[in-house]
């Protein structure tokens, strides 16, 4: 069963169906959860990688912007020595997702260069996000790698990445890529079929939520945070990232990857998975929207969007609803 608990407004006759959004969306941010990338945390999934690559292709032929972020190194790692099933240490986690990333992004080259294009590897941490400057540099990045055609492949630098710079999973690094890039739509591929009232793992007659706001409290309340087998964040981090994804207007679709042909259905307007809207955005606001890091009464705030109004910089902070609106410092 399915439930659909979406605000009063998008009843109104105005507000585009999520369909129309669907078909609508020209830049997509599409993030792979590692359950779905690994056979059970044992080998990298190489049929289920060309599936998504040649969905993705299609995508790409059909004149969307494509920016895969894809999870799966350190499951990757850890079945390349042979740790598929131990504990490890926090440096054994770091040399796992170094050998991992390596097999993850050899096997994304192999695939796409049989289709005759490749692949550009863009490995981030919290750093990269901190700053204007640095920011610039990494959007500037990504978007020379669309230019030329390539594929653009994020993800966290696990192997360096220390409790200072960590983003800890990549459902919160594929919405600041949404915030920097100005995505339209997040998609999160896992291994449930959306968001439920409750983990189905736990609780088998939870239904599914077809349909709401990015940001309403009661999702949250949904969500468990404990991953599965081999994934990180479970649904709270998707529920958190959607929320994010949506300050700079992407609406996010979290779906089950294992469907045949998920992106091109989505792509056709089909009501797979759940679908969190964001609020209609002021386009000129949108414009100077970035992403970033600031200290605020000696605490670090992930801020964002910052926005500069009439000379001086605004941000919303706060991780959780209510956002705060505050000065930051003349922007000049
Ligand atoms: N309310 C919920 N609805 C759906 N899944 C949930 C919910 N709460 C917790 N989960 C769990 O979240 C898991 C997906 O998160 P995770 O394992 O981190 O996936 P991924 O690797 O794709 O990021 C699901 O397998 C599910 O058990
Ligand atoms: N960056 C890590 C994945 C972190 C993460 O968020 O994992 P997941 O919950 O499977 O999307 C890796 O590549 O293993």
């Amino acid at each position: 069963m399915t439930m659909n608990i979406v605000g009063k407004t998008s009843m109104h006759s105005v507000v585009p169906s999520r369909s129309a959004l669907q078909k609508r969306a020209r830049r997509w941010v599409i993030k792979i959860g590692s359950s779905l990338l690994t056979q059970d945390g044992q080998r990298l999934d190489l049929s289920a990688m060309q599936n998504f690559v040649q969905q993705i292709l299609q995508l790409r032929a059909e004149g969307i912007e494509v920016v895969l972020v894809s999870s799966g190194s350190v499951s990757a790692g850890k079945c390349h020595l042979g740790w598929a099933q131990k504990t490890t240490t926090a440096e054994e986690r770091q040399a796992a997702a170094s050998v991992g990333q390596s097999a993850l992004i050899h096997a994304y080259e192999n695939l796409l260069a049989e289709e005759g294009t490749h692949c550009g590897q863009v490995l981030l941490t919290r750093d990269n996000f901190r700053d204007r400057k640095r920011l610039k540099k990494t959007l500037s990045a990504i978007e020379m790698l669309l230019k030329m055609q390539m594929l653009p492949i994020i993800n966290e630098n696990d192997a360096i990445a220390d409790l200072d710079n960590a983003l800890g999973n990549n459902d919160h690094l594929a919405a600041l890529v949404s915030n920097i890039w100005h995505a339209d739509l997040m998609v999160l591929l896992t291994d449930q079929s959306g968001l439920f009232t409750a983990d189905p793992r736990a609780q088998t007659d939870a239904e599914m939520i077809t349909e709401g706001m990015a940001g309403d409290p009661r999702h949250e309340r949904m969500a468990g945070g404990g991953g599965g087998t081999v994934g990180t964040g479970g649904m709270l981090t998707k529920i958190h990232a959607a929320t994010h994804a949506a300050r700079s207007g992407a609406a996010t679709l979290i779906a089950d990857g294992r469907i045949p042909g998920v992106l091109l259905r989505l792509r056709q307007g089909e009501l797979l998975g759940t679908f969190l809207r964001s609020k209609k955005f002021d386009r000129k606001l949108r414009r100077d929207a970035w992403t970033g890091l600031q200290i605020i009464n000696g605490q670090q705030r992930i801020i964002h969007p910052m926005l500069r109004i009439k000379n001086e910089v605004v941000a919303f902070y706060s991780e959780t609803l209510p956002f705060t609106a505050i000065p930051i410092f003349n922007g000049q």
